[in-house]
């Protein structure tokens, strides 16, 4: 079992990290120091039908209250919120009471906001169940979508712990495997080349990633994003940079229709694209090409999914949290590792939106 330490300017908090980790969840609520009056755990369908009878056993925690709520994006809505808010009310969660997160990024930014504004905010444990929760377990961004843009209504919430049992991913589907691994990728190409030609060399197929591979490049995903969150808890600088992908990645989520494109796959064309800009605005060297088959062999598609007009996603993009004055900033590199935020012209992001979609042709 490993464990990771995340300090932000608010809160201290462990990821522990390993096969069986949900074993010590038990002791983690037994052992805090200001003790939880009653627990409510948020789940959703698909992960309930899998591990929740699991969950039980291993926390033997007596009295838990259960909402379960819709899979995917569909639980980032206001109305799944809302009903969350009302079970929280009528079992009679109090200030001192404990939200438990058990389920991919979705459940965790759901349950999170919750956590962030029941009674203007209680505490909250992430117990994550995907590989993409490496990323958003941790960190405290938590959020739900409005038709007109992803994550638009949310805070920044930090867990008092986070447990994250590789046990959980073995049920995973690979479409969700894929989508997770793509924010390792993402961790990588932001900090560091060793990881990212590591990750190259070491994952050909993501249905034989084994064990050990896992743990390392989870940890040191962690890792990347904990010192990154560690600097800059409220995104009023570098934390931007996590947003690696994303410019274009939340466009094509919102305008294909939540939940249609999932977010890691969406991501990875995101930086394909942003590669793409860094290459022709900061000079990066960097063969995109390679990426581009490394992604193809592991199944990403690798251009904008047909149907989405270029005009379309830039009034998506105008609307990206880090915008200014409508004016649309992306994550570039300018060498692996070395991020940079950059303000890019309509006409320039139109330009190389049409070449991008030549070129995937
Ligand atoms: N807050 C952050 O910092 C942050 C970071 C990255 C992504 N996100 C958000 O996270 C979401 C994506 O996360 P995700 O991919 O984990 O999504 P998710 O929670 O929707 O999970 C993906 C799918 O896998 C299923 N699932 C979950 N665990 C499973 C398991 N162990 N076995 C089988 N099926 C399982 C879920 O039911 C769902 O259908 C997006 O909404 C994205 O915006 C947030
Ligand atoms: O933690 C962050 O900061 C990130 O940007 C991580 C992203 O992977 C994640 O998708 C996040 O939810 C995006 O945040 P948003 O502020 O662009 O909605
Ligand atoms: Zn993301």
């Amino acid at each position: 079992m490993l464990q990771v330490n995340i300090q932000t300017s608010t809160k201290s908090y462990p990821v522990h990290i390993g096969k069986g980790a949900i074993q010590q969840l038990r002791d983690i609520i037994h052992g805090a120091e200001d003790s939880y009056t009653s627990i409510m755990v948020i789940t959703d369908e698909t992960v309930a039908q899998h591990h929740l009878d699991s969950f039980h056993e291993h926390t033997a925690l007596e009295g838990i209250i259960e909402k379960i709520v819709p899979s995917g994006e569909q639980a980032k809505t206001f109305d799944v919120y809302k009903d969350c808010l009302s079970s929280a009310l009528e079992n009679k969660l109090d200030r001192k009471s404990l939200i438990i997160s058990f389920g991919g990024g979705a459940v965790g930014d759901l349950a999170g906001f919750v956590a962030a504004t029941y009674m203007r905010g209680i505490r909250f444990i992430q117990v994550p169940t995907t590989i993409l929760a490496h990323d958003s377990a941790v960190g405290g961004k938590v959020a739900v979508n409005h038709p007109l843009g992803k994550n638009m209504v949310g805070a920044f919430h930090q867990p008092d712990a986070v447990v994250y049992d590789l046990d959980y991913l073995k049920t995973l589907p690979e479409h969700e495997v894929r989508s997770g691994f793509a924010e390792v990728i993402k961790h990588s190409l932001i900090s560091d080349e060793n990881f990212y030609y590591w990750l190259r060399e070491e994952i050909q197929s993501l249905d034989k990633m084994n064990d050990s591979q896992l743990l390392e490049f989870l940890t040191k995903g962690i890792q990347v994003k904990g010192s990154v969150v560690a600097e800059d808890e409220r995104e009023t600088g570098i934390r931007a940079f996590l947003n690696f992908g994303h410019t274009l990645g939340h466009a094509i989520e919102a305008e294909a229709g939540y939940g249609k494109v999932t977010h890691g796959e969406a991501v990875a064309i995101g930086m394909l694209f942003s590669l793409q800009l860094s290459s022709q605005l900061l000079g990066l060297d960097f063969n995109r090409e390679a990426f581009k088959i490394w992604l193809k062999n592991l199944g990403y598609e690798t251009s904008i999914p047909a149907g989405l007009a270029n005009e379309q996603l830039i009034e998506r993009m105008k609307q990206d949290k880090k915008a200014v004055n409508n004016t649309i900033r992306f994550v570039l590199l300018e060498k692996i590792g070395v991020p940079a935020l950059i303000e890019i012209e309509e006409k320039v992001l139109m330009m190389n939106l049409k070449k991008f979609v030549e070129e995937g042709e």
